[in-house]
């Protein structure tokens, strides 16, 4: 069946010093022959695969631009169909002159993301690896290049098929059985099947693990600041950020509203949501900051509670702490700086006994590193070194692995409960083809398009 020929920009849509154009598809040499024009009338389907050209695109007689063009015949491409690529000047009016000429003589245009669906659809990757691709384009830290770039050689695929080969082999042992039960013996395969079993679960287990610790790597801690009103929560924040955002001020409870910042402490990322003081208030403002405060204490991963050392505790504190329990949370007892009221060991007694209480002064940027110390302990054991693990960072893999564990579980059910080997069939296809979702075998095609459609243009 013959395919379009797609066309679009794969480089920003900004001015820049090179642009490309890339087209894919079985006229992408034969469109490029009608507008590319090489010193001495050369061609550029006379070329070899894997060449580079100089020359000029001209529609008619029109010279748009002077440029450099790439020739990549199939399967040897990233799409795997032949595939040019023209290096442009870095316009943007340029560039969009150059794809309407390529669209003129018989190209359309791409959607987000088809190149890398031709990719998928042509065999040369699979979904998990395709869908790293924009994981990659989106990294914004070494741990999230480095998973990505592991997801793209295609190690979660490895994984994923690992486990799916042997639960294949259990499901055609079954099925022979069955078929033949004067010659296979299902005498004693329970026992032997739930070894096998208890091996795959193992290992979703720990795939399932690292996608918390992924996650917290890739896009950061989610971590909220909270304390009293004038504790000193807004000059925390803007001491790790090293800048004025939130506006200090002495009067109690000038932050009203939610700020959101993301800093980086050697490494780690905090996403920080710094909330309006908790306690209960009669403004209705305030009350809307205090509301979601609490809500925010409940999703994130890491809590900071910010307490004025130089005053009593009250009633107010008590009230946060009571939220504190079973959370992730470090204590800062702030103003360290002036005479204290109240010492690590009146909030200890209130709090989870792991709990740290950390000295800090906002104001005179004290103990701010043994508290950075401290995120590393609690979240990276001391090290934020990327180990060579394959770490699941997407939640639609998540879920799938989720699915199938929870299927294998069923099948281990059925073995205790000594049921027929027929029972154990249906679960264990079960586990196999959710897992197939994740490298895209039995995938429905609106699935497809959908992941597709959220990359960029060009890729
Ligand atoms: N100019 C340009 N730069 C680019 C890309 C591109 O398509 N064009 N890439 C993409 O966006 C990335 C590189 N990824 C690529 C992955 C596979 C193939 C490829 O042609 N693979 C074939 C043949 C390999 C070979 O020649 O042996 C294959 O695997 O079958 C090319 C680029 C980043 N840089
Ligand atoms: N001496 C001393 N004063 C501090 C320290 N940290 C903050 N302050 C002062 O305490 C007051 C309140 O600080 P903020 O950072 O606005 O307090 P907040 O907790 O954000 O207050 P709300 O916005 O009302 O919730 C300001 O006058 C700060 O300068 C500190 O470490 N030492």
């Amino acid at each position: 069946m013959k395919t379009d020929t797609i066309a679009a920009i794969a480089t920003a849509m900004a001015g820049s010093g090179i642009g490309i154009v890339r087209i894919s598809g079985e006229e992408a040499v034969s469109i490029t022959d009608q507008i590319f024009h090489m010193p001495g009338g050369k061609k550029l389907s006379d070329m070899e695969t894997h060449t580079i050209h100089y020359g000029h695109i001209r529609d008619g007689e029109e010279v748009i631009d002077e440029v450099m063009v790439l020739l990549m015949r199939g399967p040897r491409s990233y799409t795997r169909e032949d595939t040019v690529e023209i290096d442009c000047h870095g316009g943007v009016y340029v560039m969009k002159r150059i794809l309407e000429t390529v669209i003129k003589y018989g190209a359309r245009p791409a959607e987000p993301g088809e190149f890398t669906k031709r990719a998928f659809l042509n065999g040369r990757i699979d979904l998990s690896q395709a869908e790293s691709v924009m994981d990659v384009i989106s990294a914004k830290n070494e741990f999230a290049l480095k998973s990505s770039m592991k997801q793209l050689s295609g190690a979660v695929s490895d994984a994923v098929k690992e486990i799916r080969g042997e639960i294949l082999h259990e499901i055609a042992f079954i099925e022979s059985a069955l078929d033949d039960p004067e010659h296979i013996s299902l005498d004693g395969y329970g026992e032997r099947l739930e070894l096998t079993i208890e091996g795959a679960v193992d290992r979703i287990e720990k795939l399932l693990a690292s996608s918390d610790n992924g996650r917290i790597l890739k896009e950061g801690i989610s971590t909220v600041i909270v304390g009293k009103p004038n504790a000193g929560k807004s000059s925390l924040l803007n001491t790790l950020l090293g800048e004025e955002r939130a506006i200090v001020t002495e009067i109690a409870g000038t932050t009203r509203d939610v700020l959101e910042e993301q800093i980086n402490l050697n490494g780690i990322v905090l996403n920080i949501i710094d909330t309006a003081g908790i306690r209960d208030t009669d403004d209705i403002v305030e009350k809307i900051g205090v509301d979601k405060a609490r809500k925010y204490v409940k999703d994130a991963d890491l809590i900071l509670y910010v307490v004025d050392a130089s005053t009593n505790l009250d009633e107010n504190d008590g009230e946060i702490m009571e939220l504190l329990h079973g959370r992730r949370t470090i204590i800062l007892l702030n103003k360290s700086d002036l005479t204290p009221l109240t010492t690590a060991e009146d909030i200890r007694a209130h709090v989870d006994k792991d709990c740290p209480v950390i000295s800090i002064s906002a104001r005179e940027q004290k103990g701010i590193d043994v508290f950075t110390e401290q995120i590393r302990e609690m979240f990276f054991r001391g090290e934020v070194t990327f180990n060579d693990e394959v770490y699941i960072t997407n939640i639609r893999h998540k879920t799938a692995l989720q699915e199938a564990l929870s299927s294998l579980h069923l099948v281990e059910q059925s073995i205790a409960d000594g049921m027929p080997e027929d029972f154990y069939s249906i679960d264990l296809m079960n586990a196999y083809e959710v897992l197939g979702t994740i490298i895209g075998e039995a995938v429905e095609d609106d699935l497809v398009n959908e992941i597709f459609s959220k990359f960029c243009l060009g890729k």
